[in-house]
């Protein structure tokens, strides 16, 4: 302590990894797509004319609703986290973080983001964050998780929620359009994740955690991946028709998007042993989902309906 205090720069060393812990108690790469797959229905809700403030606001709170939901995980799973090799470094597990800080931390940050979106939102969209945490924490890391294979495509609906969250934020409603995006993450998670567990089947094998791979093996899990993989086009396409939220620019994200991620998974399937081609998938992924998100936000700006009008209006001047 003497030591601490007459030792500027080592105290300061010392806050910055305190802070580094926490942060990495959050997840913070996983918000992050979790944040764009808000801020995509944020945007197509208010078709263009986001208000700055209320999307800063729910930003904000999806990243604490979402950090809670993930350290509670940190905290329910310390016991398997301490076995496994990719978790075993956590804050917890390596006792950088006592499992009584990481509960207040997250039950700070749950009440915060309750408190931020049912104040400057709405209680609709307060009650989405809340309900996102409950399936995350209790449906899939307490009831599924260690219990059945198909795990994560029923808690899959967790991470499926923020874009419900963005939808109400600003309608005070759940639209078609927030549903079939909660569709569309629902539908993504398992090629997703099924990709991530072949990688890491054996950490998962040590632990008695029944994810797919473990029980059913590679290949049957990468028709399992084709299988989810086919529907995403047509799901992501459903925006277009009937809902007619999107246009051209939206669609051609979508299908080439979506073609690359099917041609990836296809080939997977002729590999099933094959990691590299795993790991490619997992990472594609991450790309897919991240892109779709910025296609949404660009065909919903204004900019955009006016340069497509425009473009209409030519191309019919043209045909007549
Ligand atoms: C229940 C559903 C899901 C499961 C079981 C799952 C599982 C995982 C796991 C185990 C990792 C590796 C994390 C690590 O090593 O720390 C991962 C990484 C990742 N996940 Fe998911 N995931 C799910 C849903 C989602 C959703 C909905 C998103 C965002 C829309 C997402 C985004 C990511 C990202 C961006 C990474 C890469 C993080 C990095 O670079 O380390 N995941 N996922
Ligand atoms: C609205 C709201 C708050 C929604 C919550 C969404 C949320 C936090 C989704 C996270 C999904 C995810 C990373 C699962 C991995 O858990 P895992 O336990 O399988 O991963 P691990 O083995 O790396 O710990």
């Amino acid at each position: 302590m003497q030591d601490t205090l007459s030792n500027p720069i080592r105290h300061n060393r010392d806050w910055l990894q305190v802070i580094q812990s926490y942060v990495q108690l959050t997840k913070p790469r996983i918000i992050l797509l979790l944040l764009f797959t808000t801020a995509g229905s944020l945007w197509m809700a208010a078709n263009g004319q986001l208000d700055p403030k209320l999307a800063i606001i729910t930003l904000l709170s999806g990243t604490m609703a979402a950090g809670s939901a993930n350290t509670i995980n940190c905290l329910y799973d310390r016991d398997i986290d301490q076995i496994m090799e990719r978790t075993r470094s956590r804050p917890i597990p390596s006792g950088r973080v006592s499992p009584r800080d990481a509960l207040i931390f997250a039950t700070t940050m749950a009440i915060g983001s309750f408190m931020l979106l049912f104040t400057f939102a709405n209680l609709l969209s307060a009650c989405l964050a809340m309900l996102g945490i409950f399936f995350y924490v209790v449906v899939y890391t307490h009831w599924l998780k260690r219990h059945s294979t198909q795990n994560i495509v029923i808690g899959g609906a967790a991470g499926a929620i923020p874009p419900l969250v963005g939808w109400a934020a600003v309608t005070g409603e759940i639209g078609w359009p927030a549903w079939v995006f909660f569709a569309l993450i629902f539908l993504w998670t398992p090629p997703h994740f099924w990709a991530l567990a072949m990688m890491i089947r054996d950490d998962y094998a040590s632990v008695n955690v029944p994810m797919l791979p473990v029980i059913e093996g590679n290949e049957k899990t990468t028709k399992q991946i084709m299988l989810y993989t086919l529907t995403l086009i047509p799901a992501s396409l459903l925006l277009v028709y009937p809902l007619g939220v999107m246009g051209a620019i939206y669609s051609i994200f979508a299908v080439v998007l979506g073609g690359l991620f099917v041609k990836k998974s296809w080939q997977l399937m002729q590999v099933p042993d094959d990691l590299v081609m795993a790991r490619s998938v997992f990472k594609y992924s991450i790309v897919y989902m991240l892109v779709l998100c910025v296609g949404m936000v660009i065909d919903s700006l204004p900019a955009m309906h006016s340069m497509m009008a425009y473009v209409q209006s030519v191309a019919l001047g043209v045909l007549v």
